[in-house]
């Protein structure tokens, strides 16, 4: 079956194979989307098989995965640290000579302030992804969250930076997707970004930006599930 960006049975199994390394005592971050709710699926079961873990979530969604599957829910100010986190990204940097290699664009399910905060803490962070999210250069939409009544003033810096600002409107509801922090997402194009580091110091230097969706230089391993095997690729 094919869903968007990949197949489900490709997000399986790099959800799975990140499950597999999650170890009696771990402190482990959920990260949030369709490809961690397979690792977060997996995770369950090991738990109903007596795998003891303490899960901290990224979003809304990945908590309430989690405690449907009964794995023990805590908070990020309640652990004294983060042993792993697995989380997916919208796009993954797969190019061993560029000095971006494994840098990341996240932020489609407008869940990247928490998840970088929690990929970031952890002492290992495990991207999952479908071969679809693999790249020679990143040049999706980068998301922005951003305060409420700062979309204005930071949609015309993004100008300033030759970027096009997009407010992400909701599906189902009238008006902008509010994330769960109650901010506004920017979604922001700037064609090939052939040096995320400099452009993700741009955006973080923006009044009123809350954080952007780049991740340079934060992953440990992308594990690359496929519809009939893994590669992994450790950085
Ligand atoms: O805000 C959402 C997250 O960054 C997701 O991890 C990202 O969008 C990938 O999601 P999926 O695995 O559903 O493609």
């Amino acid at each position: 079956m094919k869903t968007e960006g990949g197949t489900d049975e490709a997000k399986r199994r790099a959800g799975e194979r990140a499950a597999r390394a999650v170890e009696d005592g771990t402190v482990v971050g959920l990260g949030t989307g369709s490809t961690t709710a397979c690792a977060i699926d997996a995770l369950g079961r090991a738990v109903a098989d007596g795998l003891e873990i303490r899960a901290v979530p990224t979003s809304f969604q990945s908590r309430r995965l989690a405690l449907e599957a009964d794995i023990p829910v805590t908070e990020l100010d309640a652990v004294d640290r983060i042993d792993l986190a697995i989380d997916g990204a919208d796009q993954v940097v797969d190019q061993p000579a560029a000095s971006a290699h494994g840098a990341l664009i996240k932020g489609g399910g407008a869940a990247h302030t928490r998840e970088k905060l929690i990929d970031a803490t952890a002492e290992r962070f495990v991207v999952v992804v479908d071969p679809s999210k693999l790249t020679d250069e990143l040049d999706r939409s980068v998301p922005l969250e951003v305060l409420p009544d700062a979309h204005s003033v930071v949609g015309d810096r993004v100008r300033e930076l030759s970027g096009e600002p997009t407010l992400r409107d909701a599906t189902g509801k009238d008006g902008p997707v509010v994330t769960d922090n109650g901010n506004l997402v920017l979604d922001c194009a700037f064609g090939a970004i052939s040096e995320p580091g400099d452009l993700a110091s741009r955006l973080s230097r923006i009044p009123g930006v809350v954080e952007h969706g780049l991740f340079v230089g934060l992953a440990d391993a992308t594990y690359v599930g496929t519809d009939d095997g893994l590669e992994v690729r450790e950085y």
